[in-house]
């Protein structure tokens, strides 16, 4: 579990917000004193009176523990405290002065019930060394309840790689905003619940957690045309286009119109099928000037039918959702091809697709930005760990949607949904943070072995929500 709606900072954002707080005139010590306490709170509250073990390490998450382990002290609570290291000189260093309860080395320290991990935090640089990470994960195997102090030590804080975290961490207390860390690759699955203290740190980033988006009512005089009307192209593989279809309808798009040459006589009477059977009849529906959207990719093939299909939709001056084929086509020249476009696009790509069309150095953070920014699309890079990027540098995050979702034709289910919140929302990034949304809570919806149909009859529960 991630809040929604959170900040998300990287280190050295995270220390160019401190430093300006420290401008401000709080000290350094006011800020570890906040944040001790809101680690010392929630610790409290999950120990309830068993036993506690608090870890320090050498620098300010170290610092941050020792404020935590004289409050829980004071408070009466059971506490050993094992420091690693001498702290450096400054707050961590105060800190630790004030600590007068037991302290033990940390190779003669038992396992306890509690146990509070403030090793490292966002100064992580390297792996952890072997003989601590070994001691760091018998502890927290024996422990009962483990809390982490900002982030799991042995999490890289920008990335989420792993630098010998362990796993069983229940709860990590992520102070001031949440970090990549909390929310990519490892960090994901190593940080257990995280929970997000405010210790009065402004963070303005324009990178955030997804959160539920606010859907419209339709209006009174709204009409079919007025609420948006998406095109979805059919392919060698029917079904992604009409999942993608009817996601859109589900998703609120007012018409949708589901093109291609295949006989179906299944799905929902509402959608409207056109008949095209070549890139000219492709051309020629695409001028139609009711269409608000486009959506190509799901099931499109990767023959030269698909090309001059990609060729044809990249001709339309109209908003394009490509999905699936349609970014396997564009491949490593999907910069070239995006520079021909005035018309908003955006990429869905799994990360499959992802290392096709761009190289890069990284977190998924980074690197989608990248690609945002060389392509001039806005980029929903899909994955447990989904990174929205827009071209100007907004950044919006969803981890943890339910792990079923790992079945075929989901994508082609949020390629409508993103084409549907196209037309509702217009640009950047809040039609992808709505579809994304949507998607994640239709399939906590659907339960679990879901399959990508069974996401289709969620949907309208989910906008439901949004209203
Ligand atoms: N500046 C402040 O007053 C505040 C700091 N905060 C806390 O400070 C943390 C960041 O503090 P620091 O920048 O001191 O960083 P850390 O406490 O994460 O650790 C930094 C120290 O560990 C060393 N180190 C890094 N990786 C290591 C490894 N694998 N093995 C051994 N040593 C390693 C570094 O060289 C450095 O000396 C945050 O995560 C947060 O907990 C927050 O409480 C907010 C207030
Ligand atoms: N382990 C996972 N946890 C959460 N979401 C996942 C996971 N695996 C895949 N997804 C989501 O499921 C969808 C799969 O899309 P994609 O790989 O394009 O499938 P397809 O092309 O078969 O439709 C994406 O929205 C992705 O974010
Ligand atoms: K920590």
């Amino acid at each position: 579990m991630i809040p929604s709606g959170a900040p998300i900072a990287t280190a050295a954002q995270m220390r160019a917000a401190e430093e300006a707080v420290f401008a401000s005139g709080v000290s350094q010590d006011e800020l570890m004193e906040r944040a001790g306490a809101a680690v010392a709170r929630e610790v409290a509250r999950f120990a309830v009176g068993r036993p506690i073990l608090i870890l320090a390490g050498p620098g300010n998450n170290g610092g941050d523990a020792y404020v935590a382990a004289r409050l829980l002290h004071a408070e009466g609570h059971d506490v050993i405290l094992v420091a690693t290291g001498a702290p450096a000189p400054g707050a961590a260093e105060r800190m630790q002065a004030l600590w007068q309860g037991p302290t033990s080395s940390l190779y003669a320290a038992r396992p306890r019930p509690v146990l509070v991990d403030g090793l490292f935090g966002t100064g992580m640089t390297r792996p952890l060394d072997r003989g601590l990470a070994a001691v760091f994960a018998d502890l927290v195997k024996q422990a009962e309840f483990v809390l982490s102090i900002d982030l799991p030590s042995g999490i890289d804080t920008d990335s989420g790689a792993d630098l010998g975290a362990p796993r069983g961490i229940d709860v990590t207390l992520a102070l001031g905003a949440l970090k990549p860390g909390h929310l990519l690759d490892c960090g994901l699955e190593r940080c257990g619940r995280v929970l997000l203290a405010d210790i009065g740190i402004p963070v303005e980033t324009g990178r955030r957690s997804v959160a539920r988006p606010q859907i419209e009512t339709p209006g009174v005089h709204s009409h079919k045309y007025s609420r948006g009307l998406v095109a979805v192209i059919e392919g060698a593989m029917p079904g992604a286009a009409r999942l993608a279809a009817q996601a859109a309808m589900a998703g609120g798009a007012g018409y949708v119109v589901l093109a291609g040459d295949r006989p179906w006589s299944g799905g929902p009477d509402a959608l409207v099928r056109r008949e095209v059977r070549s890139a000219e009849d492709l051309t020629e529906f695409l001028g139609w000037d009711r269409i608000d959207a486009v959506v190509l990719g799901p099931g499109l093939g990767r023959d030269r039918r698909a090309e001059a299909y990609l060729r044809a939709a990249f001709a339309v001056p109209k908003p394009l959702v490509l999905d699936g084929d349609a970014l396997t086509l564009l491949g490593g020249d999907a910069a070239a091809w995006l520079e021909t476009r005035a018309a908003p696009t955006w990429l869905t790509p799994h990360s499959g697709e992802f290392d096709r069309m761009f190289a890069g150095q990284g977190s998924k953070i980074e690197t989608t930005l990248a690609a945002a920014a060389a392509t001039r699309a806005t980029i929903v890079h899909k994955g447990a760990d989904t990174v929205i990027a827009s071209p100007k540098g907004a950044v919006r995050v969803l981890a943890g949607a339910s792990p079923w979702l790992s079945t075929a034709g989901t994508g082609d289910v949020l390629a409508g949904l993103l084409a549907a919140q196209v037309v509702q929302e217009g640009k950047g990034v809040a039609p992808a943070e709505a579809a994304v949304w949507l998607h994640a809570r239709a399939a906590q919806l659907a339960g679990p072995a879901l399959i990508a149909d069974a996401l289709l009859m969620h949907i309208p529960q989910a906008v439901s929500e949004c209203l």
